[in-house]
This record gives structure tokens, sequence and C-alpha cells, in this order.
């Protein structure tokens, strides 16, 4: 579906993109990391033919330089920095879902599930909403229309856990039909949602794996965690992602995305020497964490 065959970049004399080849197609879920600098925005702006480049980019056999529009009509784009724009909420998701030829109520629909009402917001100027609903709007715009390629930079950075996993459960719906590409400068942060990495390093592609596809996008793991003795700082920490404590402060229990597992013991870690156990299953059924702490 998408392929780069031996693609510079150069901005003056600095060569960002070296031969850069690839070949991607529907199904991939592709984590592109790499460090600042690497080359990872500029590939996804000659993707989008935002740049001209030498060697061949191509979508479905379309030149996005040569054919943006038929190109930007297949693909949903999530930016790294939210555009300064102005134009009230209601007013942007009229008019991109005129632009995709989608309708603005399914957009609206992905944003309410996200947690953000935009019937609320719907005056506001999108510049003024917070980084949260901002992220959570582009995301809605990128998934509430049909697409064959999803290509997001950080698009989960600055959500809160809740809002992680409806977005990885909007992501699982998407996967038979569409690539997706994930940007992202931490591959812990990205690497449970893909079952490929490309790392790029100085304009490169210095590695490109398959990985195996284990983690459900859309599970949830049921989680209880106990301490030697409660402390402040663990129980502000642990309260952020919605678990509740038990009177002495010393149990907790809440519920964790599945391919958040990894940035959820990372969190963990900081209190190693406070955790007494951990135990993390399958939930099977949602259940509130009051009734799992009645258990
Ligand atoms: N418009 C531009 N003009 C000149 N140089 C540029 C331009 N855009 C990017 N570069 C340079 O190209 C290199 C690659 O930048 P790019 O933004 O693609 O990296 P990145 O991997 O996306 O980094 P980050 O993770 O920090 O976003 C950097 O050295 C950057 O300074």
């Amino acid at each position: 579906m998408i392929q780069f065959q031996n693609v510079i970049k150069r901005f003056r004399r600095h060569e960002v993109l070296k031969g850069v080849n690839l070949t991607i197609d529907r199904g991939h879920r592709v984590a592109l990391v790499g460090s600042n600098g690497a080359g990872k925005t500029t590939l996804i702006r000659c993707l989008l033919g935002e740049y001209t480049c030498e060697g061949v980019v191509a979508v479905d056999n379309l030149v996005p330089r040569e054919h943006r529009r038929e190109v930007l009509s297949k693909v949903g784009f999530v930016p790294q920095l939210p555009p300064p724009l102005k134009m009230p909420v209601g007013q942007l998701i009229k008019f991109a879902a005129s632009v995709c030829d989608s309708n603005p109520q399914r957009m609206a629909d992905v944003a309410t599930r996200l947690g953000l009402d935009t019937e609320r917001f719907k005056n506001q100027p999108f510049v003024k909403l917070s980084g949260g609903q901002k992220q959570k709007l582009l995301i809605a715009i990128a998934l509430g229309r049909d697409s064959e390629l999803l290509v997001m930079d950080e698009p989960a950075a600055n959500l809160d856990p809740e809002a992680r996993h409806i977005f990885f459960g909007l992501l699982a719906e998407k996967k038979n039909e569409a690539a997706m590409i994930i940007s992202s400068h931490r591959l812990d942060e990205v690497a449970s949602l893909v079952n490929r990495v490309i790392e790029m390093d100085q304009g490169q592609v210095v590695l490109d794996d398959r990985v195996a596809d284990l983690v459900e996008l859309s599970s949830r793991l049921g989680c209880c965690v106990r301490l030697i003795r409660s402390e402040a700082p663990f129980a502000k920490a642990i309260g952020e992602w919605g678990f509740k404590g038990s009177d002495d402060g010393k149990e907790w229990r809440g519920y964790v995305a599945g391919p958040d597992r990894l940035r959820f013991l990372g969190v963990l870690s900081r209190y190693a020497a406070l955790l007494s156990s951990i135990d993390m299953s399958e939930a099977e059924e949602l259940r509130s964490p009051e009734a799992a702490l009645n258990d």
C-alpha cells in the first residue's frame, strides 16, 4: 500500500533522509521510533505530499505530491503539535467532515467516546481547549471517518488512562481495514499497539522488525496492588490511573488498558520499595473497583 524507494530529502546541503526503502501494507501497525531529529516527521511529511523529495513515495500507486487530494482522502492524520486554529470546535468538526466526505456526527460521537463533549465546547475556539481536549478532538477527526491509512504522531501522549483505553479500542476497530503508522520517541509508549517496529537514526532505517501481536488492543487488566504501608505520593500517582484504595491506603484496585501495562508497571517501579504484591489478570467483565474491593 505504501512504498518508499530510495527516498532522499535534503534541506539545503543537509541530507535528512538518506535513501529510505520501506513497504507498508494494510494490517501493518508500525511504530516509527527514533531519537529527536532522526527523520520521522520528515518521512511522514513526504508521505503526506508536503515535501518534494528524490526517489519514489507512493500510496496505492499514487504519488502524494502529484495526487495530494486523492492521497489525503485515504489518510487520517493526528499531528504531534496541534495547529493554532481559532475556528470554533463545532465549525472545525463540520469543516473537517466536509473535506473528507464524512458525517460531523460520526466525529462528534468518537469525541464523546473519548470523553469530550463537543456540544458543550462548540463555540469555543480550538486553540483555547486544553492539551488533552485538543488531542481528543484531533483523534476524533482522524478516526471518525473512513481511512485506509492512519498516521499518528505521539497520539496518546496527552490522554488520561481512561481515554487511552477508549483510544486503543478505536484503533482495534480499524486494525484490519487500515495501515497505521504511529510515530514516537519512545518504543515503550507504543510497543504494545503495533506489529512492526521501524527505527530511524540520522535519516536511515536502522531496524525493521515484525513483532508478536499478542496484546489485544481493547483488553483490560484487573489489578490489585498491595503496599507495606500507605504513602500519599503513591496514592496520588495510582489515583491518576483511576484506582481506588482501601481505608488504610494499603490495597489499591483498578483496571489498566492491556496496551498500557508496560507504562503502568513503569509507574509502579518508582515505588518498588513500597510494594508487597501486584496481581494483574485479564478482566473478563468490567466491574467497578468498589465492587472488586468488596469481593
Ligand atoms: N523545514 C526544515 N528545514 C531544515 N531542516 C529541517 C526541516 N525540518 C526538519 N529539519 C531537520 O531534519 C532533521 C530531521 O528532523 P525531523 O523533524 O524529521 O526529526 P524527527 O525524527 O521527527 O524528530 P522529533 O522526534 O524531534 O520530532 C533534523 O535535523 C531537523 O533539524
